[in-house]
């Protein structure tokens, strides 16, 4: 990777603004707790693919095809110190109008889900549904304002001419490799905040928690690889609380590919058993799901391999003028449409409070 290049954030978010009009790819990005900007520029539009998460650079991977997991080359690293400009007290949250249509049928989708489950092997799915919003901002201004409204989130704004323009601002860690140590996240239980006081987590959440922990164990278990875990812990994603589990552990290089893979998807963004749910994902969801809860991130070469990759949630595609905000949830046998219904708005409003 060539070594990256002093800007100020101004002249960095100008001159990506330049090489998105020229159709070229990019990605901005912002590590959780950074007060510093990076970008990886690709000087042509070549579409490359990564074979084994060795090369280095930025790897953006779909839902549902890991073995198509795309590259971009890093021809020029740029970087810049983020300024720490106030927001305006006042929220702007855009109030995106939900139509009772929508309502009506994704708390169907969610119910007929919860038959399944009652019924069938079952235990967690994770459903979503897309919410299309008109915007003026730029993908790049929208990324600017998310880095500094969420400082402990991965911030991200990634372009290629052959495949689209996505933006987000996600709270969960895929896999953290630095050297032979790894680390990993189970999430999953959702509160919105009222005030400051942490939540009091039911049994429904901390169950649902629970099954991602414990498919992350077995999944290491299985490449042989031994995992310290944590307690469970309530963690701050913007105006939400989730519910988090730290797992570290040693890995050697060549099990990382084959760990990516395995930890993909996780029951935190599919379910549990994976095939089942993944097979009622496609059968009932009705959309395609395309990069949203995929996964993205850097690829550092050198005698310390470093890789740290994150779960793409709290996001949007970016189309001229258009936002198309992708949310979902885990459903469980104790879920409840309406409160699932809530849950969608709720974690909408990451992307909505900065259109
Ligand atoms: C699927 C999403 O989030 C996931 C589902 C969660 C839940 O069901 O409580 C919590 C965090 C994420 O693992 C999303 O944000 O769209």
């Amino acid at each position: 990777m060539p070594s990256p290049k002093n800007k100020i954030q101004d002249e960095l978010l100008a001159q990506l603004e330049a090489h998105h009009q020229n159709h070229l790819p990019f990605v901005i990005f912002k590590y959780p707790g950074a007060s510093e900007l990076k970008a990886i520029l690709q000087s042509d539009a070549s579409l490359n693919f990564t074979s084994n998460f060795t090369e280095p650079g930025f790897v953006f991977s779909p839902f549902d095809d890991g073995q198509r997991t795309i590259l971009l080359r890093p021809d020029d690293v740029l970087i810049a110190k983020l300024h720490n400009t106030e927001l305006p007290k006042e929220s702007s949250l855009r109030q995106h109008i939900e139509d009772q249509k929508e309502a009506s049928r994704y708390k169907k989708l969610v119910a007929d889900a919860i038959t399944a489950i009652q019924q069938h092997d079952l235990r967690k799915v994770v459903l979503s549904r897309p919410i299309e919003v008109a915007t003026a901002n730029s993908a790049i201004n929208i990324f600017n304002q998310l880095s500094r409204e969420y400082p402990t989130a991965f911030c991200y704004c990634w372009y290629h001419p052959k495949v689209g323009c996505w933006v987000g601002a996600t709270p969960e860690i895929l896999l953290k490799v630095q050297g032979a140590q790894f680390t990993t996240v189970a999430l999953a239980g959702t509160i919105e905040k009222s005030g400051t006081e942490k939540p009091n987590w039911q049994a429904k959440e901390r169950e649902e928690q629970q099954l991602v922990t414990q498919y992350i164990l077995e999944v290491a278990a299985d490449l042989g690889i031994e995992v310290n875990s944590s307690e469970a812990q309530t963690t701050d994603a913007g105006a939400l609380w989730h519910l988090k589990t730290t797992l570290s552990g040693k890995v050697q290089p060549e099990q990382i590919a084959s760990m990516i893979r395995s930890l993909h998807p996780t029951p935190a963004v599919c379910g549990i058993p994976l095939k089942e749910s993944m097979y009622y994902i496609e059968q009932h969801e009705g959309y395609p799901r395309k990069f949203y809860t995929g996964y993205l991130g850097e690829i550092k070469e050198g005698s310390q391999r470093e890789i740290q990759l994150f779960v793409n949630l709290r996001c949007m595609e970016y189309r001229e003028g258009k936002a198309i905000v992708y949310v979902g949830g885990g459903i469980t046998r104790d879920s409840d449409p309406e409160k699932e219904w809530q849950e969608t708005i709720a974690k909408s409003r990451t992307i909505l409070k900065v259109l």
